[in-house]
């Protein structure tokens, strides 16, 4: 029976974060839109959710670093007037240098964690500005504001998806449009099948599970964050980041060259 009820569009939604976003946002009374490659997993979990919460729950058996995959979600976000929500969740990474990546997986870490965002961003934006409605939730990562020697490569990708969320804040400042960007620390999922190194080469202590992830991000999402830390208890650790960063981009508006510089002079 046709329901006039919200979509919410999750990528990645075949497993950890995105499969937890994916029953929470049921919960809420959602409708889904399932994004990923594991079909069976995502017709398993669009069973699951739509039994538990009585809401339609779709599959799109997609692979977000293929261009055909792109195009046809790229029509849905732009038409379905329903789709209330995009969780641009789907990422990978190799905690590796970034000269023992290979070719293969350098190109689908930049196209799952770059590309497919920002195109699934443009996608939607634009209807969702035509209806002042509509949110978008960047999963982003810690690691986007802190490079390790194995990780140089994702982090560069998850700084990106920290810049374009913060500046799509602004673009949607003052409109019924939310842009969130959630910044996770280590997350105990399958993330770390691929990575290189397992969840279990980590501090327990600093993993979180994945429904506590979650649940703290749409908490923030819920007080109205733009930019949402689950783990960081002390707030006034992101306003100092924020406010150095505005003091630092000020000092750079100068024109001059620093003393520090004019040494040949
Ligand atoms: N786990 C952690 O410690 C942290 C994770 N994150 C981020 O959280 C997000 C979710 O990762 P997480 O849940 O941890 O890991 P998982 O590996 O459990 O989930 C990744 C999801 O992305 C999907 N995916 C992978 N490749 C593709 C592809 N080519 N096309 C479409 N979908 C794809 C996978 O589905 P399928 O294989 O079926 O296609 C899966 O559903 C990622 O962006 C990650 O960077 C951020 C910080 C910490
Ligand atoms: N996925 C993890 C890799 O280090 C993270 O983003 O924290």
């Amino acid at each position: 029976m046709p329901t006039t009820s919200p979509i919410a569009v999750v990528t990645g939604a075949s497993s950890g974060i995105g499969a937890v976003y994916a029953d929470r946002l049921a919960a809420r009374g959602y409708d889904l839109l399932l994004v990923a490659r594991r079909i069976e997993r995502l017709r398993s979990l669009a069973d699951t959710l739509s039994e538990a919460h009585g809401i339609q729950a779709g599959i799109i058996e997609a692979d977000l670093t293929e261009e055909k995959s792109l195009v046809h979600i790229e029509e849905l976000l732009g038409s379905d007037e329903r789709i209330a929500l995009l969780v641009n969740n789907a990422g990978n990474g190799k905690l590796s240098s970034t000269g023992d990546m290979s070719d293969a997986d350098t190109a689908s870490t930049i196209a799952l964690n770059v590309i497919a965002p920002t195109r699934l961003t443009r996608a939607v934006l634009p209807a969702f500005l035509k209806r002042d409605a509509g949110a978008i939730i960047n999963i982003a990562s810690v690691m986007a504001f802190h490079s390790l020697p194995i990780t140089t490569l994702y982090s560069a990708t998850k700084s990106y998806v920290l810049a374009l969320s913060r500046g799509l804040q602004g673009e949607v400042s003052g409109t019924g449009v939310r842009v969130q960007v959630v910044l996770p620390a280590g997350t105990a999922t399958e993330f770390y099948d691929h990575a290189g190194i397992p969840l279990s080469a980590f501090d327990p202590a600093a993993v979180m599970t994945t429904e506590n992830l979650v649940d703290a991000a749409l908490a923030g999402f819920d007080q109205g964050e733009d930019v949402t830390l689950p783990s960081v208890h002390n707030t006034e650790l992101w306003a100092d980041y924020e406010q150095a960063r505005a003091a630092l981009f000020g000092a750079t508006q100068v024109g001059i060259p620093a003393p520090r510089y004019l040494v040949n002079s």
